[in-house]
């Protein structure tokens, strides 16, 4: 069983008790009350003079184990905020990565930025879930579905009027994220069957997405020459949680990030096209 495989597995489980407790038919009231959802797409667009930010809030992983302690997300995202992220990302999931719907709570009353529920989605609840908490953006990890469940969610999601962060590794993935109609096509370049990370997968995946789908670089960016990679490399965006929670000052560390992702275009518009 892959490592992807096993935290499914734990989500499955996790999330029976929810669906008692709390039937679809009452959940569908709780997302028609929640407050409307924001634009995630145009928030990530930026304005095109450099790379926009996801800036995630993250306790520990199952690679890393505990990154920080996190006792008030809220504080952390508003910081996150005010720092300059274009889009907040909470890990709801439990086990593996500390996280909570509370968690998601929280941060929803705390700022006004469009927020990314982050967690592994193997089932329609979990998309009225994320509506009903205020989330504006979700996560469908590719490799986790099957191209009738990619597809179903995906329209569930634009019907609930949010956008989705579609995560490929590999260009089959890919492929099937481009087949599906994807808007925003996130490239992890950490395998999730085996947690390792591969930097050099991002540019030659990137290449092969086509204009006008936003391209979100996920995990690994460690510093400003991270940045500066995938910036020239296609991403739109970066998602960046470890860099952010294990440093004291999380409103610096995204100021150099956007920094570097402006000057990296400023770079490549340099540069002799033929
Ligand atoms: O902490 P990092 O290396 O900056 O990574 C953030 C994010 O990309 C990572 O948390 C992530 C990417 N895809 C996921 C899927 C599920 C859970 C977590 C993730």
């Amino acid at each position: 069983m892959s490592v992807l495989d096993d935290i499914i597995a734990g989500v499955r489980e996790d999330l029976a008790p929810r669906v008692e407790a709390r039937p679809l038919e009452q959940l569908r009231d709780d997302a028609a009350a929640a407050p409307a959802p924001r634009d995630a797409y145009a928030a990530l667009s930026g304005d095109g003079s450099g790379i926009t930010l996801i800036a995630e809030v993250k306790r520990r992983s199952p690679s890393k184990g505990a990154l920080a302690d996190i006792a008030d997300p809220a504080a952390l995202a508003v910081r996150y905020e005010t720092g300059g992220a274009a889009v907040v990302s909470v890990l709801t999931e439990q086990r593996r990565f500390g996280g909570s719907l509370a968690d998601l709570d929280s941060v929803r009353a705390a700022v006004d930025l469009p927020l990314l529920r982050k967690d592994f989605t193997v089932d329609e609840y979990q998309i009225w879930e994320a509506r009903a908490h205020g989330a504006d953006l979700i996560l469908l990890i590719v490799a986790a579905l099957t191209d009738e469940e990619l597809a179903g969610f995906l329209a569930l999601t634009h019907e609930l009027g949010m956008n989705a962060l579609v995560e490929t590794h590999t260009d089959v993935e890919v492929e099937r994220a481009v087949a599906v109609g994807a808007r925003i096509i996130g490239i992890n370049v950490r395998n999730l069957k085996t947690l390792d990370i591969d930097r050099s997968v991002f540019g030659p995946l990137a290449g092969g997405i086509p204009a006008g789908t936003l391209i979100v670089a996920e995990s690994g960016v460690r510093d400003v020459a991270d940045v500066e990679r995938f910036a020239s490399d296609g991403a739109d965006a970066i998602l960046v949680g470890e860099a952010l929670v294990r440093h004291d000052n999380p409103e610096d560390t995204i100021a150099a990030f956007l920094n570097a992702g402006r000057s990296a275009r400023l770079v490549d518009q340099d540069q002799p096209t033929a």
